[in-house]
């Protein structure tokens, strides 16, 4: 029996019938992974038999009317106004508050002080609602929906990284004004990482010079997906009343203070009939791209009906080949609710959303296993989320098997411990409401269970893991030293934040005995250095931020080093014999750095090479060049000699590392620096300064586009140039230009400032190589 393909029938079997189609699409990328291994590895055959599990009608019901949804976006495109709109609508709140609102209440979602300090989102935030949805043929069903509201600045990355691990569908929300900008490309790219479907939600359609075409245009074209408006809007700018539903064909107003009445009429405005009409087509043309349903009923000329329409953008949809556009205002309370419906009709129920595990008993290139949503399997858990509170630390969970009851016993997959769950809550940002038991599909929180973000939780039947989210690594660093006597608060604070927030890095220097602290960017390091004021009472002082160069060798070079000690006590003999060489960044395994053993004949035994292996990590962890990581490098070990009495585990790590110091510069070695997408957007009359002062600082315009009023810029600049930009663009605009930066790349600096830095480094390390 061939691996991969046995275990999926189950999977397909127990889903229904008119997700099959999806779930196969989206299987298949991991069939056809299982099936190449099993094609290299042909004793690996024999895989176990998993059991199966089929859906109940129960569990197919629960999960028909459940929706796990994330909204995302570029910085201040209206999420969490969005998100305040859809509490109230259904009902999870009394009231609307605004994000930096004059009643300084604050957005239900943004509950930690800095956030409504500052009007912007820090920390994902979870919550649930119902939704009375009404579908095509105008019906009414509730739905269960858990929302998680994640933030737009790049430096809190980790947070839209680690939500969209878990959710099921995301609503990308866009700016009517400014379209696709740069955090749109991240999150998309985001999305494509966990397979997740979403339905695009144009946002702003207020604001003078809104273009919702422009945007879809963008979609297109920049994000690479297929789009189209399933609504026209009517009314323009401050005139905007509502939208045309272009599947329903109804004419949706908005009527009440807070836009709470809906009112549906079939009398399309005259103004917006023919345009509607045209979108229509539009619609239909888009989808016959991705659907064979529409694509046959556009070859012959018939126009699809309601549900052929409504059917065929939920499979696009679900399948990731396709993306619905809704539109309106968050601020004027405008076409929110029709977005609701959307939300319900065409994005995935937790059972369409296929999760797969790894059984840890097998080798990694064993097939993964399919996990279903089935109360009656056991029980399956990712923790995608930490936060320590006042009862202790709070884990959020999203349980893709089985169910978890409170006091129940849980295992922790990774260290085997078995813990018992003594509190089970579901958030409602930062509150909470206890409850008994958490079926599969859903989004949960307990208490008091020691975990790190990313870890599984099963019922000890099994030993599937699931992998964690993506981390990607520190771009900036700062010395950090506390006002005063070191007391154990600063500690305290430190190992807290570095638990909840894996982007978040803390390290003694080992030379200056310094405090570093690495993040994701200026701003990122700021809210923890001002959380630690705040919460731990703890004032501290700052280093210079410092960009985290890497470095990275350009060529190979072989290496014969024996490593010997043999004056006075237990002696060390290790040799090694091989190549170091350049390595690519491998999409699959996420590494650049690798090691690869080729000793035959037991030259070095068996039980060494593991300690070869973690010498060479080692020595990575610091250049001699600059004292930075070095990337982009793989260790071949060839050959090597032992002493049966004098070689130890120890002798052939020292050997390894004192090989690699030995023969890296002969790899000739270069400093990589942090390479940032700057995106600069201000008012038109400021474009030629702005870019004027990206040039300045050896910025590579790479994209403009000129609007009404405003344009945008979008440059690659060296994040090392970055500093103290902030405050350059607000005195070059009057303070009305934004600007957002995210990490890109790493490059070679140039050739003075890698002699300025290898200077400085021998400087405080006599040893460095010269
Ligand atoms: N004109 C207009 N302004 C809006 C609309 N929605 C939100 N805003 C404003 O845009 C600003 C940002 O809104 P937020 O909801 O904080 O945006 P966000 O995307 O959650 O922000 P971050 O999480 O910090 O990235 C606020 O000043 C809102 O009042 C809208 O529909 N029209």
């Amino acid at each position: 029996m061939r691996l991969g393909p046995h275990l999926f029938p189950f999977a397909l079997r127990a889903a229904p019938a008119s997700c099959r189609s999806t779930l196969w699409t989206r299987c298949l990328p991991i069939l056809r992974h299982a099936s190449t291994a099993a094609a290299v590895k042909p004793k690996e055959t024999e895989a176990p038999q998993y059991p199966t599990y089929d859906l109940s009608e129960k569990d197919l019901t629960r999960l028909k009317f459940q929706r796990n949804i994330g909204v995302s976006a570029h910085i201040d495109s209206g999420k969490t106004t969005l998100t305040e709109r859809i509490l109230y609508y259904t009902g999870r709140i009394r009231d609307i508050h605004e994000v930096r609102g004059r009643d300084n209440v604050g957005a239900k979602m943004d509950s930690m002080d800095l956030e409504r300090e500052k009007g912007i989102t820090i920390q994902s935030a979870a919550t649930f609602c119902d939704w009375v949805a009404t579908d095509y043929e105008g019906n009414k069903e509730k739905y269960a929906i858990n929302i998680i509201d994640t933030p737009g600045h790049v430096d809190f990355t980790i947070e839209v990284e680690r939500a969209l691990r878990v959710l099921d569908g995301a609503i990308l929300v866009l700016c009517a004004v400014s379209g696709v900008q740069s955090q749109t490309t991240t999150v998309d790219r985001q999305m494509r990482r966990y397979n997740v479907p979403r339905i695009s939600f144009i946002n702003k359609m207020d604001r003078p010079g809104a273009n919702p075409w422009r945007v879809i245009n963008q979609i297109r074209t920049k994000l690479k997906i297929p789009a189209a408006a399933v609504q026209v809007p009517i009314g323009v700018e401050d005139e905007l009343k509502g939208v045309v539903d272009l599947v329903r064909w109804k004419a949706i107003y908005h009527e009440g203070a807070k836009g709470q009445n809906i009112v549906e009429s079939d009398d399309i405005p005259a103004e917006v009939l023919n345009f509607a009409k045209e979108k229509r087509r539009e619609l239909i043309e888009q989808l016959a791209e991705v659907d064979d349903e529409i694509g046959e009923l556009l070859i012959m000329d018939e126009d699809p009906t309601t549900s052929q329409l409504a059917q065929a953008i939920r499979r696009a949809t679900v399948g990731l080949k396709f993306s619905p556009v809704f539109m309106g205002s968050a601020v004027k309370n405008t076409s929110v609710q029709p977005l609701l419906d959307g939300v319900c009709a065409y994005l995935p129920t937790p059972s369409e959303a296929p999760a797969v595990a790894h059984d840890t008993t097998l080798p990694t290139s064993a097939p993964a296993v399919p996990l279903v949503p089935a109360e009656a399997a056991p029980m399956m858990a990712l923790a995608f989320k930490l936060e320590e509170g006042r009862f202790g630390q709070l884990t959020y969970i999203r349980m893709y098997q089985g169910s978890m009851k409170k006091g129940q016993f849980i295992y922790h997959a990774r260290t085997g411990k078995k813990v018992k769950v003594p509190r089970l809550v579901r958030m409602h940002s930062n509150e909470m409401e206890d409850i008994e038991e958490i079926g599969p599909g859903e989004i949960c929180a307990i208490f008091g269970v020691d975990c790190a973000s990313g870890d599984t939780f099963t019922d000890g039947t099994h030993s599937y893991s699931m992998t964690s989210m993506f981390v990607p690594d520190p771009v900036i660093s700062l010395a950090l030293k506390p006002v005063g006597q070191e007391g154990p608060n600063f500690s305290r604070a430190l190992n807290r934040f570095k638990k909840e927030d894996p982007t978040f890095r803390v390290h003694v220097d080992k030379e200056s005995k310094e405090t570093i602290i690495s993040g994701m960017g200026e701003l990122h390091l700021e809210i923890y250095v001002e959380r630690m004021r705040r919460e731990y009472n703890v004032d501290c002082t700052t280093g210079k931020p410092r960009v985290a160069f890497r470095e990275t060798i350009t060529q190979s070079a072989d290496f014969a080093y024996t490593h010997k000690k043999q004056t006075g006590g237990a002696g060390q003999f290790a040799r090694v014999v091989g190549t170091v060489e350049p390595m690519e960044f491998d999409e699959e395994s996420g590494k650049d750095i690798g090691f690869e053993n080729l000793v035959m004949g037991g030259n070095i035994p068996q039980n060494y090479i593991p300690a070869c292996e973690k010498g060479f990590y080692e020595a990575l962890e610091k250049g001699t060049l600059s004292g930075n990581p070095v990337c982009g490098a793989r260790l071949v070990l060839r050959d090597g000699a032992f002493h049966s009495v004098d070689s130890s585990e120890l002798a052939f790590r020292l050997a390894i590392m004192g090989a690699f110091r030995e023969i890296y510069m002969n790899a000739k070695p270069v400093i990589l620096e942090p390479i940032m997408t700057v995106e600069v957007v201000a008012p038109s009359e400021f474009q030629s300064a702005v870019i004027g002062g990206l040039n300045s600082r050896r910025g590579t315009i790479i994209d403009s586009e000129v609007r009404e009023d405003e344009f945008t810029a979008v440059a690659e600049v060296a994040l090392n140039d970055m500093f103290g930009y902030a405050s350059f663009l607000r005195g070059q605009t009057q303070g009305k230009g934004e600007f957002s930066m995210e990490y890109k790349k790493h490059m070679p600096v140039m050739p003075d400032v890698q002699a300025e830095l290898h200077a400085a480094y021998r400087k405080t390390m006599p040893q460095a190589k010269k």
